[in-house]
């Protein structure tokens, strides 16, 4: 049995305690324990119910994103929370903390639900530039309707145990200890003998299918004006469609495809990225941190601009310059130089449709723009004013209007490939003069074939 499930029997009832610091991700190691935990328990004639728990400070705050990029080993989630969800035992998740994503999902698989009062309860995938693809855009709908999926799912944002227990996600709220929360539940289940209820089958909340469909255009227009360069929200509500169109069965195929789909974009590589390095910083930040981050930005912010003005005095159509911007997704902020309408520009031939990437050369108006962030980046590492090449693509994307769904100069220049930016920063320099002189720190990474997700790991 793997280290991170602890499986004890109390009477009738058997408990799956999950125990895998700092969050509780669902690993493989975890999914396969949690498998056995279940199939054991399933098999054992001596158990009547199942309760699932939580060590630690959260319920499972979702899948471990550090697999994500690469090949999924099983089980596989969506088979294990099918198998969860199949169970002839009553089952039940007990949540307190955060259960997000895929950990939600799996509680979603589970037969009833209770909350403490101070839970979080939510599928953020969307912010990683993924959908939830275990199940959630199919059974959330199915428990608590299309409106509270589309809010749920599209927006990204977690609501209060209190909301959970009013949309029908959890049965019952609870405060104090979770185990006897979780056994009171299981026994009361066992006293007037409920049998397994699961989200699957539910759907009082699909049977009205006119509304939702007008609920699901709404959205639609909503993303494509509020969130245009965004890839995976789009995925989501045509999940979400799917479940009201859809026999479960064909609706979770259609909510794998679609997420397969978002998982090899490349904004979802960029925006975990982003996830991580924005985590990695905070922790490090104290009151001063706070004031190199504000310096840190103002000095790229200010290479940024300078290039951006030399570009107008060349004669470059600031209308271009602007569109170009917008092309890149980069925000209105101090990394853009005026908020101009781009209507009737067309830039996108400077990306690369296959990867997201910029395409380099003269042509394309960023290429000296995100060139000269990547050396006053590289030069501002050399100076250890900031420690890792990610630390600068989080300041950037938090505070500087550089689209989180680009990951940060110093992600793009990895996905660029250094020897590429180096050649162009070269390039640059031979054609206008010293200030464009490639920094030291990139010129050896080149030499010795490494990137800046190297010194990100070695950090
Ligand atoms: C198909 C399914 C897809 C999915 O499930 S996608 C994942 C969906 N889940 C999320 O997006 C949740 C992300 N995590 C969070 O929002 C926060 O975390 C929490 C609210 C759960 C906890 O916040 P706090 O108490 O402030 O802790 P902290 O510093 O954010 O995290 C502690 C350490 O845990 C790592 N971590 C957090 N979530 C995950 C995860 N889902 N997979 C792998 N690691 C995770 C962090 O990076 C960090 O690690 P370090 O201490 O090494 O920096």
């Amino acid at each position: 049995m793997s280290q991170s499930v602890v499986v004890t029997r109390v009477g009738e009832i058997c408990l799956v305690r999950v125990d895998n610091p700092p969050v509780n991700a669902l690993g493989q190691e975890l999914r396969a324990g949690l498998l056995e935990a279940f199939d054991a328990a399933e098999a054992d004639p001596a158990i009547r119910a199942l309760v699932l728990l939580c060590a630690g400070k959260t319920f499972i705050a979702g899948a471990d994103i550090k697999e994500f990029g690469k090949p999924p080993q099983p089980p596989l989630l969506p088979d294990l929370i099918g198998r969860l969800e199949g169970g002839r035992k009553p089952s039940v998740a007990v949540i307190h903390g955060s259960a997000l994503g895929g950990g939600l999902e799996l509680a979603l698989g589970c037969h009833y639900r209770i909350a403490r009062t101070d839970a979080r309860l939510g599928l953020p995938e969307v912010r990683l530039g993924l959908l939830p693809g275990a199940g959630g855009t199919q059974r959330l709908p199915r428990l608590a309707g299309v409106a509270v999926a589309l809010e749920m799912i599209v927006g990204g944002e977690p609501i209060s145990a209190a909301e959970a227990l009013q949309y029908g996600i959890v049965d019952e709220l609870f405060d104090g200890d979770l185990e006897s929360a979780g056994l009171a539940f299981a026994r009361s289940l066992l006293a007037r003998n409920a049998g397994p209820r699961r989200s699957g089958e539910q759907c009082a909340h699909l049977d009205t299918a006119v509304e939702p469909q007008a609920l699901l255009e709404a959205k639609r227009l909503e993303v494509q004006q509020r969130m245009p360069g965004l890839y995976s929200p789009q995925r989501c509500i045509d999940a979400i469609e799917a479940a009201v169109c859809l026999p479960l069965a064909e609706g979770l195929r259609r909510e794998r495809e679609l997420f397969l789909q978002c998982m090899a974009s490349p904004q979802r590589a960029a925006l975990i990225h982003r996830f991580m390095a924005e985590r990695r910083y905070a922790r490090q930040l104290d009151d001063s941190g706070q004031v190199s981050a504000a310096a840190v930005g103002q000095r790229l912010a200010q290479r940024y601009r300078q290039e951006l003005e030399q570009l107008a005095a060349e004669g470059v159509d600031a209308g271009q310059l602007d569109a170009a911007l917008a092309a890149f997704d980069m925000a209105i902020g101090p990394l853009r130089v005026a908020a101009q309408d781009c209507v009737g520009q067309d830039t996108a031939d400077n990306i690369d449709a296959s990867n997201g990437t910029l395409v380099l050369g003269e042509g394309c108006l960023l290429e000296r723009p995100l060139l000269a962030l990547i050396n006053e980046g590289t030069q501002l590492l050399a100076e250890a004013v900031v420690h890792r090449p990610a630390d600068i693509d989080a300041i950037l994307t938090k505070d500087f209007g550089f689209a989180p769904q680009r990951g940060g100069p110093m992600f793009c220049a990895d996905q660029l490939g250094l020897g590429r930016v180096l050649e162009h920063i070269q390039y640059w320099q031979r054609r206008l003069g010293e200030h464009w002189a490639p920094a030291p720190l990139l010129q050896q990474l080149v030499a010795d074939g490494r990137s800046f997700a190297d010194l990100n790991g070695q950090n």
